[in-house]
Formats: C-alpha cells, sequence, structure tokens
C-alpha cells in the first residue's frame, strides 16, 4: 500500500507567529497517526522558522511510542548531521535549504555536492538512520544519488502542483512524465521511491498512481484543510484519493 507520511512543519508556523506555545506540533503528529498517517515527518530549518530542536526531541519520543517512523527533513549540514545523529529517527531526509527561500524551491544537486553528500550520508547511516535525498526527478541526480549511498530518492513534485493548479496543462503533463520516468529508473537502480511537496486533494492522484512510488509526504496543504474539516478528514480524504489513484491504475 501507498504509505502517507504527514508533515507538520505548519503547526509550528501558527505556534511561532505568536511566539506562544499553542498549537503543538507533536499534538498533530499524534492525531494524524491516530487517523492512519504511516508516519511523520518534520523539517528541521537551519533558520528554526517553524520546527524547533524541542519539538524534534518530542517527536522522536512519540514515533518511538508509537512505533511508527519519523522523516527527519534537513540541510546537508555539520549542525544538521549533528542532530540527527542524536536524535536518531528513522529516516533523514537531505535536502536543499536557501535561508531567503519561503518553501524548498529545488532538490537537492546531488551530482554537484557528492563528496559533502556522501560523507552526510555515511556518518547517518552509521546511526542506523535510512538516508532519503530530495530531489528532481532528473536521471542524472537519481544515478548521483544510487552512487552516494542513499536508499531512499524523494522526487519534488512541487512543479507539477504548481502547474497543474495554474490550468497549465501540457507543463503538468510534461512533468508528470519526468516524474514517471524518474520513479522507473530509481526503482531500477534498488532505490526506494518517495514523493512530495505541495501536494492537494486535486493532484495527490496522479502521483499516487505512479507505481513504483511507495510513500507520499504531504503538510502545507493538510494543516490548511484541517482548519476547515478537522486534521483526521483531512487524512482520511487525502488517503482515499491515494488509495483510489492506485486500484484505477492497476486495474
Ligand atoms: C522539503 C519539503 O518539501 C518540505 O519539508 C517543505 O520544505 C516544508 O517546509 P517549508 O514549507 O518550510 O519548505
Ligand atoms: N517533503 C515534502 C513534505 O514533507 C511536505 O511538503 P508540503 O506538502 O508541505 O509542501
Amino acid at each position: 500500500m501507498l504509505r502517507l507520511g504527514v508533515n507538520i512543519d505548519h503547526v509550528a508556523t501558527i505556534r511561532n507567529a505568536r511566539g506562544s506555545s499553542y498549537p503543538e506540533p507533536v499534538r498533530a503528529a499524534e492525531l494524524a497517526l491516530a487517523a492512519g498517517a504511516d508516519g511523520i515527518t518534520a523539517h528541521l530549518r537551519e533558520d528554526r522558522r517553524h520546527i524547533s530542536d524541542a519539538d524534534i526531541a518530542v517527536l522522536t519520543d512519540l514515533c518511538l511510542k508509537r512505533g511508527k517512523p519519523l522523516n527527519f527533513e534537513m540541510a546537508v549540514t555539520d549542525e544538521m548531521v549533528g542532530i540527527a545523529m542524536n536524535a536518531r529517527p528513522h529516516a533523514a531526509c537531505l535536502v536543499p535549504e536557501r535561508r531567503e527561500e519561503v518553501t524548498t524551491e529545488g532538490g537537492l544537486d546531488v551530482v554537484k555536492g557528492a563528496n559533502r553528500i556522501a560523507d552526510a550520508t555515511g556518518r547517518l547511516r552509521t546511526v542506523g538512520a535510512r538516508v532519503s535525498l530530495f530531489i528532481e526527478p532528473d536521471h542524472a541526480q537519481i544515478q548521483a544519488s544510487a552512487d552516494v549511498g542513499a536508499q531512499v530518492v524523494e522526487l519534488h513534485t512541487g512543479a507539477y502542483c504548481d502547474a497543474a493548479r495554474a490550468g497549465e496543462t501540457e507543463r503538468a503533463a510534461t512533468i508528470l512524465e519526468r516524474l514517471k520516468s524518474g520513479a522507473a529508473f530509481a526503482a531500477s537502480l534498488g532505490l526506494e521511491v518517495h514523493a512530495g511537496h505541495g501536494i492537494d486533494y486535486a493532484t495527490v492522484k496522479p502521483v499516487a498512481a505512479i507505481a513504483q512510488i511507495v510513500e507520499l509526504n504531504i503538510g502545507h496543504f493538510l494543516i490548511g484543510e484541517a482548519i476547515f474539516v478537522g486534521l483526521p478528514q483531512a487524512i482520511l480524504r487525502m488517503r482515499t484519493l491515494m488509495d483510489a489513484a492506485r486500484l484505477e491504475s492497476a486495474a
């Protein structure tokens, strides 16, 4: 079955907007797991704009207690590798970060940063973390991901979702083909394939229909939708759409 990782970063965005102690990301994580999420994703940004170091500690504890994976998203820096090695999450997903960006704009350049990424990957693997690289669905980046020792690639779906939402049908179709080809190539190299970024109800089905993808990580849309229908309901609907896409594509 296609797994759903729920990213709870933007619960912390709301909390931090007021400098209050609520809403707590860990409470959202509890609810998400109870509602059927297969794991929790959290991105500790270098500027700590949403998730904090303390959040990572409580989320690690919660996931351990519930026997569910924590996918710790992080930049490729010594500081972050140190924090992750201490936290020992189930998975560490290396992502590119630019301080001034509003959100993650593109994939990690594994070709260019191979030495640095191989070093971080090796260190994270020593504490048992499954290392995932957040990349564009580009064959050279996928090959480089396998070469540096990553076990997983997460394909960036942001450009596809933006194009689909903007009604740029041709562009969306072209990017979707790239995602399909990237997923097939990654799986052929023995990499586990995940996907995520910018996914909503309207864009989830074509991505979920890609057979080699085994996990989707979805956050911003779900947290926004939760304001109107509640987090369990939002997760349930997303899951229903994911499962329907898989069944339809298998038929
Ligand atoms: C790497 C990724 O796609 C998400 O974790 C995303 O970065 C969430 O955090 P931001 O919304 O701060 O980019
Ligand atoms: N890695 C993608 C992720 O965790 C969620 O991204 P988004 O749904 O918040 O855009």
